[in-house]
């Protein structure tokens, strides 16, 4: 006699869907007997095994009370069906669905089953009968469950309904002792389903690769440059002709734009701002640039479009702009609020205006070639190159070669045609030879004729050519003792030092520590970071001997590891090394250090600019009232002391009556230097 299975499902469509699968493993020696909850079950249910198409169901029978005799009962896990998934995977990237089903937790199961066969593209919703809030959405995806759709829905995805899972096929076949070869069957059938998914999952995919490579390409032959960065500044995106503009041949992506513009521009990229064609100086060349919020409504966009007519520049010095030959810094991107600052940047913008050549001294990280860069920027070479070699880093004939450039077949592996040297590359603009002390004698033979002269002879040249380019040095070492120990040629080292600036070490001028401070936290985070008085004063006393780089290290370290947002003494670097550098004796101001004024004395200054600039006569008690705003409390009578000092240091004259005291030209040099607010 054959033996008896019973299927029992909810519907009429699931129970033939079901009834379906399992006559395809199962044989003939079994009868099987299917029954749907809504057309009615047969009372007293009789058979050797019992499947439930699902957990609720076996539960909804008990309820009912209908009594089963068998000899086993299986419960189906159920999985959607793999067959139908193709409309799935045609449904545009980012779209929202419904997905309906019968219960909440099958709702979300099948949402779960599609997402792991690696159809995660889509926004996927769940819906449900007796659901109280859900998306009015136009397209539902449903598991056999159509008539469970809402109203909104006017493109139903119908996937039929859920299959019986590999597992429970598994339990049922073997509740049936089904051998082996059948397992084998099973599996093999299911494999091959599943390989087909994956297969028709990964030609999407492969269209989507494709699809996006096309549009790379677009994107990346555009003239129009593209770039795209979050709001802490990390970029995301940028094309070709971005990296080409900011004159990058490495890759943008996850760097962070304070990196990669130049400092006058962060006011454009980094700002709230949006704008669209905005004429922009980018690298030397006006640019319209456009700025939008992306689509996800944080992103930022910037497009640019190059004005051809400045683009297409036809010699070779516009090129060079194109390049990055361009000086970076101005006045403005130096900071230091000491005299010694102000007064070598007043000096530095008076050399600017002349076209004598300069020799700038001072220790590594003292802003050498910053100064180099301003003294460009405001001359009235401006518009042209600005090219800067360091003379240290190559071996004497790469830079005699590099600076004069030579002839045709002059040495062996000389390049065809010659090499145009950088004197010549120069031409109507700048050459910074930084740490000039490290020229051979031959070079500085070299370069005195070109100071002498205005002319080069190229390596292996027969003739000589003219050249117009102004010449900054730069040097770490005391250039006059080597003149004195015969090292560097007396002649070139006064016809180099016609304009001259010295820049202090950083330990010689400690009150610019904490404007360089502050202006280092705002240049590498938009975040509102502080810096506790504990840590500058122990800055105040480090030596710093790698001066200015080293304390814009030192912050960027600390705002890299700092843990809340305020940098402390255990964000310092190698605190232990810090500490054991530290200058024995802290240093104190006296009359004549930079650093005389100390904040109270620049506060006070401050206030009868900020008096000065509202119209109001600068009486103590007025001062005395303002300088709240940079919280000192200071009593009438105690202005009165600090304002004769100030007096006799010369940055205040004080006036009775209508006037008040009014800021003396060295006070307002002094404020207007105070550059960074
Ligand atoms: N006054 C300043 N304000 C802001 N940043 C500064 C200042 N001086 C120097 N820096 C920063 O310190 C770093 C070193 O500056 P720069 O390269 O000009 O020094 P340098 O004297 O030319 O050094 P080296 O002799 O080693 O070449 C740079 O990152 C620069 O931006």
């Amino acid at each position: 006699m054959s033996k008896k299975i019973v299927l029992i499902a909810g519907s009429v469509n699931t129970k033939n869907f079901l009834l379906g699968q399992l006559k395809e493993f199962v044989s003939d020696e079994y009868v099987i007997e299917a029954y749907a909850q809504e057309e009615g079950i047969q009372p007293d249910i009789k058979c050797d095994l019992l499947i439930f198409s699902s957990q609720e169901m076996k539960d909804e029978l008990d309820r009912m009370e209908i009594a089963y005799e068998c000899s086993d009962i299986v419960v189906c896990e159920r999985s959607i069906n793999f067959d139908f998934i193709d409309q799935v995977a045609n449904i545009p990237v980012n779209e929202e669905v419904l997905l309906v089903n019968d219960e909440k937790e099958t709702a979300y199961s099948s949402i779960n089953d599609l997402v792991e066969l690696g159809l995660s593209h889509i926004k996927y919703y769940p819906y449900y009968p007796g659901i109280k809030d859900y998306k009015k959405l136009k397209k539902a995806i449903t598991p056999g469950e159509p008539d469970k759709v809402p109203d909104c829905i006017t493109d139903i995805i119908d996937l039929g309904p859920r299959i019986i899972n590999i597992n429970s096929m598994y339990v049922i076949m073997d509740k049936i002792n089904l051998d082996h070869k059948d397992a084998t069957f099973i599996t093999k059938k299911y494999m091959n389903k599943i390989i087909n998914v994956s297969k028709r999952v990964s030609a999407i995919n492969n269209n989507v690769n494709a699809l996006n490579g096309y549009l790379n390409n677009i994107i990346h032959n555009l003239v129009n440059g593209i770039l795209v960065y979050d709001e802490d500044g990390f970029i995301k995106y940028s094309n070709e002709k971005m990296k080409k503009i900011f004159s990058s041949n490495k890759e943008l992506i996850n760097k962070n734009i304070r990196n990669i513009i130049d400092r006058d521009l962060f006011p454009y990229f980094l700002s709230a701002d949006t704008f669209e064609n905005k004429k922009i100086n980018i690298m030397g060349v006006t640019t319209k640039v456009t700025k939008f919020i992306a689509p996800n409504g944080k992103d930022i966009v910037v497009t640019t479009d190059r004005d051809e007519k400045e683009k297409s520049g036809k010699n070779h010095n516009q090129n060079l702009l194109l390049k990055g030959h361009v000086a970076k810094y101005d006045f403005e991107n130096i900071i230091g609020t000491g005299i010694l600052m102000a007064e070598t940047k007043e000096t530095a913008l008076k050399l600017s205006r002349s076209d004598l050549s300069v020799l700038i001294e001072g220790e590594s990280g003292t802003g050498k070639e910053l100064f180099a860069s301003a003294i460009h920027k405001n001359s009235k070479r401006r518009n042209g190159p600005y090219l800067a070699i360091n003379c240290s880093a190559l071996p004497d004939e790469l830079i005699e070669s590099e600076l004069f450039g030579y002839e045709e077949g002059s040495f062996t592996g000389a390049k065809k045609g010659g090499k145009i040297g950088l004197f010549e590359l120069a031409d109507g603009g700048t050459i910074f030879l930084d740490e000039i002390g490290d020229v051979s004698p031959k070079v500085q033979t070299k370069l005195l004729r070109v100071l002498q002269e205005k002319e080069i002879m190229p390596i292996g040249g027969t003739s000589i050519r003219k050249v117009d380019a102004r010449i900054i040095a730069a040097t770490n070492k005391n250039l006059r003792n080597m003149v004195l120990e015969k090292e560097f040629r007396a002649d070139l080292y006064y016809r180099l030092k016609i304009g001259y600036l010295y820049l202090p070490p950083l330990r010689d001028r400690l009150c610019d520590i904490d404007g360089l401070v502050s202006y280092f936290i705002k240049m590498e985070t938009a975040a509102d970071i502080k810096i506790s008085r504990k840590v500058t004063d122990e800055f105040m006393k480090y030596k710093w001997l790698g001066n200015i780089r080293e304390l814009e290290s030192t912050i960027k370290y600390m705002i890299a590891v700092r843990t809340g947002n305020v940098l402390t003494m255990s964000d310092l670097p190698d605190r232990k090394f810090f500490e054991e550098t530290i200058n024995t004796s802290p240093r104190r101001f006296h009359e004549n250090d930079d650093c005389r004024l100390g904040s109270e004395g620049i506060s006070i200054l401050k206030s009868i600019d900020d008096l000065q600039n509202q119209n109001i006569a600068a009486g103590r008690e007025k001062i005395s009232e303002n300088l709240k705003v940079y919280g000192y409390e200071l009593t009438s009578s105690q202005v009165r002391t600090r304002l004769c000092n100030l007096e006799k240091q010369g940055y205040i004259t004080k006036n009775r009556g209508r006037h008040g005291t009014v800021l003396t030209d060295m006070g307002i040099r002094f404020i207007k230097n105070l550059n960074f607010k």
